[in-house]
């Protein structure tokens, strides 16, 4: 009998498939989640709903939790309580609301006196908690990090972060696939910051939407697996659901041996299982980009935009070139922004800070290579007079490791200010900010306007630009600090003493044991509906002619501090309709009657809602009172999580978005019906007709509730897991079922005083 033959499946497809509890119609399923991370600022909100519904957290054993945003990185040699080392008033109130939500709900955590502490998205590959083939999330859009494992790892909204710990799933609609083949060999200088700058600047900001990417090639194939971190986490950055690289040899060695990952007999079953997850010969890509090494230079950002970038040994571009009049117009705000003349040599880029962090390189290689770059500038090299240079590792463990082989000590010669772990400056959450008018060289993944303080300037680059860029106080090609045969992407540091992290995971941290929490069966499903309905909305519409409006730039960060869903009407579009130095109404067109009371907002760019996960953009959207969106394209994250609060996101192809906006401007108004799936024009002008995904359109009918819908399907969840303990006995946690990690934290607060 001929063998019913299976078609070539891409590494995204393999571990879909694993991973699906129930098909849905069209395409949307219920997916298994192995691993949930959890922090303080896009969880409070959802523990709360978990409360306020009786619900456990299903799978404890699955989920970890730290602080990372909030967190001030001065020394904690002092260290006695949150209650007195964080000053913040909000930014303390979201740690503690952590660990009071860690305690009730029996989940491990790393508080800020565990070494273990650190960038949510750094702590989870040190401890061996990510793992090849398995679905990762947390309520943050650099969960895309974690595919550098070949799994499946993405970022969700607050409302998801709810659903997860409740049911262990997500509903998911399954993205395309999309693969980025960098062959050849990286220059001189070059590192994997640069490679991905340089395939953002490729494909675009919206690039990678609607898409899963598949990092291949053998310059991909050669890294280090600090180094594919470094790629995968800014896959978001280029529209991206999630990154993936194929686990190899590079993945297990790294793996074997930490804390959460499989020991024994069971390391050997995941080794069989994670040789099998690549992409078969054949297997169907829907998008597929080549990337060749010799065009990728040391790189740096001139714009607001991760897209915006330029080899170093470049010039500051020049609106007055363009020919699109949306580029033009959207490069001449930036420069605006930034302070830049057209055709500045980018060497010539004069800067007042460097920040060397964040869960793009703050890991042991990053601190390397920034460190190389100082001995490479002589015994005496000092960061340059008006400059400060901060540096931020991402973790407890990574800045102790960092210590031990005295990089610390030659960062401190040379005048950089050592920092504790935790997000810092690369968005201002905690008091590491930039003030306005300042620029900064930064290793971070973000320079939208105001995203490291409110009129702050950031160049993005790799580590070793920034430390050379320290050295002479402007934007430097790193080249010029390196011998002819030097490379800073690998890790030979002849004048350095490296030793290996694993001397630093000599403790055997343990997690809550499987169905800790759901000895007791999970509530029945009859929780009330928090989902507002959506049939039939008319009003004013506000045009927006802007193309990659991002959520920072939909809500800044510092309403990311706040323990509820709602009040943040004031905060949209705050940066644009406030002057920062008067705090007056600006004449953005919010502020402008008939606008001031819009329910829909039409945007003409394309990839409205792109960047960070927050919840927070559509909740500010809608306490403003705008419930329908129509643009030509959305970031995924932020388009679920409308969904998730009764705001209507439509897609319509980009002619049809202009034609609206002509409406809107003449402040006509629109009627979008849900039900027909039509949005009337008033003035006779023919109905224009769109598609919402079944499901979703059947849930903002309704008004129902994701979370009790899918507890309905507990039967298949748990039929599920049983099938998962049998064939990946190591996901429900091998190794490590025992007692919980301690909860490093103060006696329970009772009222605090602001
Ligand atoms: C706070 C969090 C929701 C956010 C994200 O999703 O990315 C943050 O990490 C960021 O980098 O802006
Ligand atoms: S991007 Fe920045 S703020 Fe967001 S998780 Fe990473 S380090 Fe933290």
């Amino acid at each position: 009998m001929p063998a019913v033959s299976v078609p070539p499946r891409t590494l995204y497809d393999k571990i879909w498939d694993d991973h699906v509890v129930e098909a849905k119609e069209d395409g949307l399923a219920l997916i298994y989640v192995d691993r949930h991370l959890v922090f303080e600022v896009s969880s409070p909100q959802a523990f709360e709903g978990l409360r306020s519904a009786g619900r456990k957290v299903r799978r404890p054993d699955c989920t970890l939790a730290t602080v990372d945003h909030n967190v001030p990185t001065v020394s904690r040699k002092n260290f006695q309580s949150v209650e007195t080392f964080i000053t913040e008033p909000d930014s303390k109130a979201q740690v503690l609301a952590l660990e009071e939500n860690v305690r009730d709900f029996g989940l491990a955590y790393f508080g800020l006196k565990d070494r273990r502490q650190g960038i949510v998205h750094i702590i989870g590959p040190q401890q061996g908690f990510t793992l090849p083939g398995i679905v990762c999330v947390a309520g943050d859009s650099h969960t895309s990090t974690h595919g550098a494992f070949g799994c499946l790892a993405f970022g969700v909204g607050t409302s998801e972060v709810e659903h997860v710990l409740a049911t262990q799933t997500i509903l998911q609609r399954k993205s395309k696939n999309m693969r980025i083949t960098v062959d050849g060999e990286l220059l001189e200088g070059v590192t994997s910051k640069d490679v991905i700058l340089h395939i953002i600047g490729v494909i675009g900001t919206a690039g990678g939407n609607g898409c899963v990417i598949e990092y291949a090639g053998s310059v991909i194939r050669s890294l280090s697996m600090e180094a594919r971190m470094s790629i995968c986490n800014m896959s978001i950055e280029a529209g991206a659901r999630a990154g993936m690289i194929a686990p190899d040899e590079t993945t297990f060695k790294y793996l074997q041996g930490r804390p959460l990952a499989p020991k024994g007999d069971a390391w050997d079953q995941a080794i069989t299982h994670w040789k099998t997850l690549k992409s078969d010969e054949g297997a169907k890509f829907d998008l597929e980009v080549k990337i060749n090494a010799a065009d990728i230079t040391p790189t740096v950002t001139w714009g607001t935009s991760p897209q915006d970038v330029v080899p170093i040994t470049g010039r500051v571009p020049d609106p007055a070139t363009m020919a699109d009049p949306a580029k033009k117009a959207s490069a001449q705000r930036s420069l605006a922004y930034m302070g830049l003349e057209p055709n500045t040599p980018m060497e010539e880029v004069k800067i007042d800070k460097v920040f060397i962090g964040s869960c793009t390189n703050s890991r042991i290689e990053d601190l390397r290579s920034a460190a190389k770059i100082i001995l490479a500038a002589g015994p005496n090299a000092k960061v340059a007079p008006n400059v400060y240079a901060m540096i931020v590792p991402g973790s407890g463990i990574i800045k102790q490791h960092a210590e031990v082989e005295g990089l610390d000590i030659i960062f401190k010669r040379a005048g950089f200010d050592w920092r504790e772990a935790g997000c810092s400056m690369c968005l201002g959450m905690n008091p590491d900010q930039l003030a306005p008018g300042e620029r900064c060289a930064s290793t971070s993944n973000r320079n939208f306007e105001g995203r490291q303080g409110a009129g702050g300037r950031t160049h993005l680059l790799s580590p070793a630009m920034a430390a050379a860029a320290a050295i002479t106080g402007k934007l430097t090609d790193v080249r010029k600090f390196l011998g002819k045969q030097v490379t800073v992407n690998t890790v030979d540091l002849s004048a350095l003493k490296t030793v290996s992290e694993f001397q630093f995971m000599d403790e055997a941290p343990s997690l809550p044991s499987p169905n800790s929490s759901i000895s007791n069966p999970l509530p029945a499903s009859a929780s009330p509906s928090s989902v507002t309905k959506f049939a039939t909305i008319k009003g004013i519409a506000v045009p927006l002619h802007m193309e990659n409006v991002d959520t920072d730039m939909i809500v800044p960060k510092q309403f990311l501090k706040t323990l509820k869903r709602t009040g943040l009407a004031r905060a949209l579009f705050l940066t644009l309709r406030k002057d920062p130095h008067t705090g007056k109404d600006t004449d953005f067109i919010l502020n402008r009657a008939p606008y001031d009371k819009a329910k829909i907002l039409v945007c003409t760019g394309k990839n409205f809602g792109c960047g960070s996960s927050r919840e927070h953009a559509p909740w500010s959207l809608k306490d403003f009172g705008i419930r329908c969106l129509i643009a030509p394209s959305y970031g995924e994250i932020f388009f679920n999580n409308s969904f998730q609060n009764g705001l209507l996101p439509v897609i319509l192809p980009q002619e049809q978005c202009l034609e609206l906006a002509k409406d809107a401007e003449a402040g006509l108004e629109l009627e979008v019906d849900l039900e027909k799936e039509e949005i009337r024009r008033v003035g006779g002008a023919p109905p224009v007709s769109f598609h919402t995904d079944p499901f979703r359109r059947h849930c903002l009918l309704n008004g129902l509730d994701d979370i009790a819908l899918t507890m309905q399907t507990e039967d298949a969840i748990k039929e599920f897991e049983k099938k998962r303990t049998a064939v990946w006995p190591w996901l429900d946690g091998f190794g490590y079922l025992g007692n919980r990690i301690p909860v490093v934290q103060e006696k329970k607060v009772g009222k605090t005083d602001w």
